[in-house]
């Protein structure tokens, strides 16, 4: 592979501009740590119209290769770490009041639980610090409210909130999409007056930054012509964008200019950050941190943490797009792929290609997956999508946590999408959100009927075919049936179709709609969740703290997060919902059944069955505790790659 010309450098060209717009906030005063990191920096990050000068390039000893770069499956260069202590318990089910004990008791004794679970609250408030506090930068192709496609969008939108709340200083480096649809979502993003010019893919390409303050966050968007185009985020009615390769390299070298050039709230992030780089489209940030920047000295404090959310996407381009990417060619073996025989196309195709989050498995210095179910499942052949003999390479430093849920926006007390609002101690309002849901619908309005609801992408991972098998038989059953989703045309025709073979239980809702899917996560009684497999899953944590009873197939995160109901327990009834395996049309249809009949026929079970779900503790403060402790792990070792 020949090597790319002209580039060498962590530098990428001028930066030229005044300095950035000082921000509403007042700036931290900075510590005498902070400020000489901060005269480094400047030096670093020269601004102004003198470009910044470039670091030597190596003259004669070459930069030393970790192994992986070897063609052979990577094995670490350093001894494995010993396995870390187990992450702090994730406590679901253990924290909050019982609901149940407060429906029973007298108004006094309300009052007294209510000022016991103030001062639970307040104490909790007090612990909710991190003992030590770290500048951390998110590196991710959407952000809620910005930009989401589902649920990764639901993750960078919420979990940096959480760690700002708990001291850290926290930025989210994310495309400015303009399509119309979005511009109104980053109207109070203001531009900086810092733009660079990224050396890639035959040319340099400038880019802007755009910046808001938020909820204690610094929210940083790239701005490229690439990013404004009619659309979703990734492609268009035709597929998806043919350019997405070159999209995701220029956010990732924006990403890794921003904490030295952008003074927000006055000064820089500089070089000591704790990278968060979410999925194969910020996966090229660990690569050039090891080649581009630390050869040079720049970011050798610094740390990287590969977040995986879905590993069945991973960036996978032509090798011969290699020479585009900037990097030295002697990085080609990081991100190296090789198709196995049965996926090449003809005879002669080699199958060589480059693989993004293969480069940042091979990279990162510790690797997160959104569930402790899904860091096993990636180790295994079934689950690994092809990396799993590398992931259980680093296993030492492999680990899952589960996601939280923002409760700001998913909360049955306050959701401002919803006819009326309830909680655990008053149910009533669920039953009116059912009955307007119905009407919505224009689903005959009938309490006793169950409700049965999906919402997501219309993918295979969700396992919508199987859905589209037992249609047939569950519409026998006394049911109402509403799907909300978008993706597979062909899935998208089938909705439409089958909502008018049965359109007193059926409905389809197709497309993308934020309101909806919470009136449906409020109004159903029942949550339906198939896929065949969930690194984690939102739409379960979101159906619990609804009271709206989840069954799922027992894989990933939803084996983890949804407790199988069981009557006959030592301690009572116990559970959430149904987790159903494996996942066959019989066992799921067996699972609803069970689940239809427990409604109907075992209103008490059920009542438990939603108030158990609704005081299960799965907010992000929680998972935020547990990321600190990634961070601390991270930054105890030296790089993985110097
Ligand atoms: N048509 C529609 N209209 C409105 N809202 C819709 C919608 N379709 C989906 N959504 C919303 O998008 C989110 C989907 O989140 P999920 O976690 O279920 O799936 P996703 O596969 O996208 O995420 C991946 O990343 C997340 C985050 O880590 C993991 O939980 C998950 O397992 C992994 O596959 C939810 O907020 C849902 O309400």
């Amino acid at each position: 592979m020949a090597a790319p010309a002209g580039i060498g450098a962590a530098c990428l060209g001028p930066v030229v501009g005044p300095v950035g717009r000082a921000t509403a906030r007042a700036a931290p005063r900075p510590g005498l740590l902070q400020r000489v990191r901060r005269r480094c920096v400047a030096e670093l990050s020269r601004d102004g119209t003198a470009p910044r000068p470039l670091p030597p390039a190596p003259l004669v000893q070459p930069i030393p290769l970790p192994s992986f770069l070897a063609p052979a499956p990577p094995a670490p260069t350093q001894a494995p770490a010993p396995s870390p202590p187990p992450l702090p318990d994730s406590g679901v089910g253990e924290l909050g009041p019982d609901p149940e004990s407060i429906a029973e008791d007298s108004v006094d004794r309300t009052v007294l639980v209510a000022s016991e679970q103030d001062s639970e609250i307040m104490a909790a408030n007090e612990q909710a610090q991190a003992e030590v506090t770290h500048s951390i930068v998110f590196v991710t192709a959407e952000a809620s409210p910005y930009a989401k496609s589902g649920g990764l969008g639901d993750v960078c939108g919420s979990l940096p909130i959480a760690l700002a709340a708990r001291g850290h200083r926290v930025m989210v480096v994310l495309p400015r999409y303009m399509n119309g649809a979005l511009n109104k979502n980053f109207a109070n993003a203001f531009y900086t007056g810092k733009h660079i010019k990224i050396p890639c893919f035959g040319g340099e390409h400038e880019v802007t930054f755009f910046h808001e303050y938020r909820d204690s966050v610094d929210w940083v968007f790239v701005d490229h012509s690439s990013y404004h185009r009619p659309g979703n985020l990734y492609g268009d009615n035709f597929g998806a964008f043919g350019d997405n390769q070159f999209r995701y390299t220029l956010l990732c070298y924006a990403a890794c200019e921003a904490p030295l050039i952008l003074e927000l709230g006055g000064y820089t992030y500089g070089q000591n950050c704790m990278f968060v780089v979410n999925d194969w489209h910020a996966s090229l940030v660990p690569v050039l941190l090891a080649a581009k920047y630390r050869p040079y000295g720049v970011y050798r404090d610094s740390r990287s943490v590969l977040v995986i959310h879905n590993l069945a996407h991973q960036g996978v381009e032509p090798a011969s797009t290699y020479p585009d990417l900037g990097l030295p060619s002697e990085w080609y073996g990081a991100l190296e792929w090789v198709f196995p025989e049965w996926a090449r196309r003809h005879a002669l195709d080699k199958g060589e290609a480059v693989n993004f989050l293969k480069g940042a498995v091979v990279t990162a210095d510790r690797i997160v997956t959104v569930s402790q179910g899904y860091s096993w499942e990636v180790t295994t052949a079934e689950g690994g999508q092809g990396l799993n003999e590398l992931l259980s390479s680093r296993k030492s430093v492999l680990n899952g946590i589960v996601n939280g849920i923002d409760i700001n926006d998913w909360s049955p007390s306050t959701d401002k999408f919803l006819p009326c609002h309830y909680s655990a101690n008053d149910l009533s309002g669920k039953a009116k959100c059912k009955a307007e849901l119905q009407k919505e619908l224009g689903l005959p309005i009938r309490p006793d009927v169950p409700l049965i609801g999906f919402i997501g992408r219309l993918d295979y991972q969700k396992g919508i075919d199987l859905i589209k098998l037992a249609i047939p038989e569950l519409m026998k059953e006394n049911v109402q049936f509403v799907m909300l989703g978008s993706g597979d045309p062909g899935f998208e025709g089938w909705m439409r179709s089958t909502e008018s073979d049965y359109s007193d239980k059926f409905r389809g809702w197709v497309g993308f709609s934020v309101p909806v899917s919470h009136r449906i996560t409020a109004g159903c009684d029942i949550l339906l969740m198939p896929s065949r497999f969930e690194p984690c899953g939102l739409n379960q944590l979101y159906a619990m703290q609804y009271g709206t009873v989840p069954v799922v197939h027992g894989t990933g995160g939803l084996r983890d997060t949804v407790e199988t109901f069981n009557p006959f327990s030592e301690k009572g009834e116990q559970g959430t919902g149904w987790a159903f395996s494996p996942l066959t049309i019989e066992k799921m249809l067996w699972a609803l059944r069970t689940a239809i009949s427990t409604y109907r026929e075992h209103k008490s079970s059920w009542e438990g069955l939603m108030k158990r779900g609704m005081s299960s503790d799965f907010t992000w403060d929680h998972a935020a505790s547990q990321y600190e402790q990634i961070f601390d792990w991270a930054f105890m070792d030296q790089p993985y790659v110097m």
